[in-house]
């Protein structure tokens, strides 16, 4: 069974749809990369299976199971965590107090030890506030506590934003390591080449509607396509 199905989601804000007939899939231990130019819907997409508009409609399935009408704070008990774009850790608490606080985990200190092991920068600096990590140690923080609750999907908002280009590779390896650990990934990128790249399918937003979907592989090695919607190399 497919781990997320939207099919003929429209979705907007006030009396407005700024998505209309969206079709996606995530198989298990799949990671499924949606790209698309600024102003393409790709944050209204998040916001809509993240359960944070109230203007959506259309099929959309965790599990074989509709997430329309299931409150937003439900979701972590499902299995499914987020990483917003900004705001994904608190500033000040440490990086203990951030771990501790997460929501819909079952044996924490064994969760805790787990995580300090997979992200090794958290280990010496978990009295520190996290308001204090550089860009790269709060992007693991976070990564840290979607981890927490041991979800099976993650539907991460654009996580190489911020960062310098440096730091972009490593949090890409991060991702690509996701399914190896029981996780399914669904990647909201800019930075689209890079993340068709560990990606197993890609999907193109364009002005609310999904122009194109199919294997990551197909689309990098489509130039016309990847010329128009995938920017620079
Ligand atoms: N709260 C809102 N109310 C009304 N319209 C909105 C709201 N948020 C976004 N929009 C509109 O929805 C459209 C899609 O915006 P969205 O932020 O989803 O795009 P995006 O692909 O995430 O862009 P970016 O990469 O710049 O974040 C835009 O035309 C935007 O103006």
């Amino acid at each position: 069974m497919s781990v997320l199905v939207v099919e003929g989601m429209a979705a907007g804000y006030g009396d407005v749809d700024i998505l209309s007939d969206i079709a996606l899939r995530v198989d298990p231990l799949e990671i499924v990369t949606i790209a698309g130019t600024n102003g393409a819907g790709k944050s209204t997409l998040v916001k809509g299976l993240m359960g944070l508009l109230t203007r959506i409609r259309g099929k959309v399935e965790f599990e074989g199971t509709s997430l329309l009408g299931v409150a937003a704070e439900r979701r972590i008990h499902l299995g499914i965590s987020y990483v917003p774009q900004v705001n994904n850790v608190f500033p000040s608490l440490t990086v203990l107090e951030n771990l501790e606080v997460v929501e819909g985990v079952g044996n924490r200190a064994r969760q805790i030890a787990k995580m300090i092991e997979r992200f090794p920068a958290l280990a010496a600096r978990r009295a520190t506030r996290a308001g204090a990590l550089s860009g790269g140690e709060r992007q693991q923080l976070a990564f840290a506590r979607a981890l927490m609750p041991a979800p099976r999907l993650v539907i991460l908002d654009e996580p190489t934003a911020a960062l310098s280009p440096a730091l972009v590779t490593g949090v890409l390896e991060t991702i690509r390591g996701l399914p190896g650990l029981g996780v399914s990934v669904l990647l909201v990128e800019q930075r689209a080449r890079q993340a068709l790249a560990i990606s197993d399918q890609g999907c193109i937003l364009d002005s609310g509607k999904v122009v194109i979907a199919d294997r990551a592989s197909a689309l990098l090695a489509d130039e016309r396509m990847a010329e128009l919607y995938l920017g620079e190399h």
